[in-house]
C-alpha cells in the first residue's frame, strides 16, 4: 500500500533525500536504521503523507500523495497508525481520553467503543493507569499508550519513530512483542530505531527486513 518511486525530499537548500525506491508489502515488518540526521523521520513522514515529496512520488494505495486533498489524506491516514518520537499527548486529558482521540476526531461515538478501548488499554498493560495524565506516566508507559492510540482505528499499517528511544530494555522488549503481535495479525509495520539490540531480539519473533538510510541512500538488508 505504501510505495516510494524515486522519491526525494528537501527542506530547502541542499536535498536531504533523493531517488528513494521502496515498497512496503501488506503484512511486512521493516526496521529503518541509519545515523542521526540521515532522514529517517523525514522518510517516515513521507510514508504516511505528512510530507509530500519534492521529487519523485509516494503512492498510498496506488495514489500519488500530492493529489490528495485534505479530506482524502485524512481518510487514508486513518488506515495508518503512527507512533511519534515524542508521543504527542494532550497533557490535560487522561490516557484513556488521549488513546480515544482518533475516534473523537473522526466523529465516532467513543461511548459505543468503550469495550474496544478498555481491551486495548489492557492489551498494552495500561488499564490500571487509564485515568492518569500523560506527565504521570513512565517513558515505557507513554510509548505503550502511544501505540494504543496508533491502533485504536484498527489501521492496516503501523509506523513507529524510535518507539524505544528512552525506555529500558524490558520495556523495549514489551513494546517489540506488541508490534510483533500486530504483525502476526497481518498488519504492516515500519519501525525507525537506533536500537540494534532490539533488532537482534526481534529475530525470534518476526520475519523482518532492515532498511538502512545513510548519505541519502536507502539499502535493504537480508531478512532477519
Ligand atoms: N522541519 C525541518 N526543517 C528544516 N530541516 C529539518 C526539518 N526537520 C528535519 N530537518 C533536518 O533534516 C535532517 C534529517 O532529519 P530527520 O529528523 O529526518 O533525521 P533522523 O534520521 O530521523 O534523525 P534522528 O535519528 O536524530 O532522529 C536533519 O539535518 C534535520 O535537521
Amino acid at each position: 500500500m505504501i510505495e516510494l518511486q524515486s522519491a526525494g525530499y528537501s527542506y530547502g537548500g541542499a536535498g536531504l533525500l533523493a531517488g528513494l525506491d521502496l515498497g512496503l508489502p501488506p503484512g511486512s515488518f521493516h526496521f529503518l536504521i541509519g545515523p542521526s540526521g540521515a532522514g529517517k523521520t523525514t522518510l517516515l513522514r513521507l510514508c504516511y503523507g505528512d510530507l509530500k515529496p519534492t521529487s519523485g512520488q509516494v503512492l498510498l494505495d496506488g495514489r500519488d500523495t500530492r493529489t490528495f486533498d485534505r479530506d482524502g489524506l485524512a481518510r487514508i491516514r486513518r488506515r495508518i497508525g503512527v507512533v511519534h518520537q515524542d508521543c504527542q499527548f494532550i497533557d490535560h486529558l487522561s490516557i484513556r481520553e488521549n488513546v480515544a482521540l482518533p475516534l473523537t476526531v473522526s466523529g465516532r461515538d467513543v461511548a459505543a467503543e468503550a469495550t474496544n478501548l478498555d481491551q486495548l488499554l489492557s492489551w498494552v498493560g495500561l488499564a490500571p493507569r487509564a485515568n492518569a495524565l500523560p506527565p504521570e506516566l513512565s517513558g515505557g508507559e507513554r510509548q505503550r499508550a502511544a501505540l494504543a492510540r496508533a491502533v485504536i482505528m484498527d489501521p492496516e499499517i503501523i509506523i513507529a519513530d524510535e518507539p524505544t528511544g528512552n525506555i529500558d530494555w524490558e520495556m523495549s522488549q514489551r513494546l517489540l512483542s506488541l508490534l510483533a503481535e500486530l504483525n502476526r495479525m497481518g498488519k504492516t509495520v515500519l519501525v525507525a530505531t537506533h536500537d540494534l539490540a532490539l533488532i537482534r531480539a526481534a529475530k525470534a519473533q518476526v520475519s523482518a527486513r532492515v532498511l538502512r538510510l545513510a548519505n541519502g541512500v536507502l539499502t535493504t538488508g537480508a531478512a532477519l
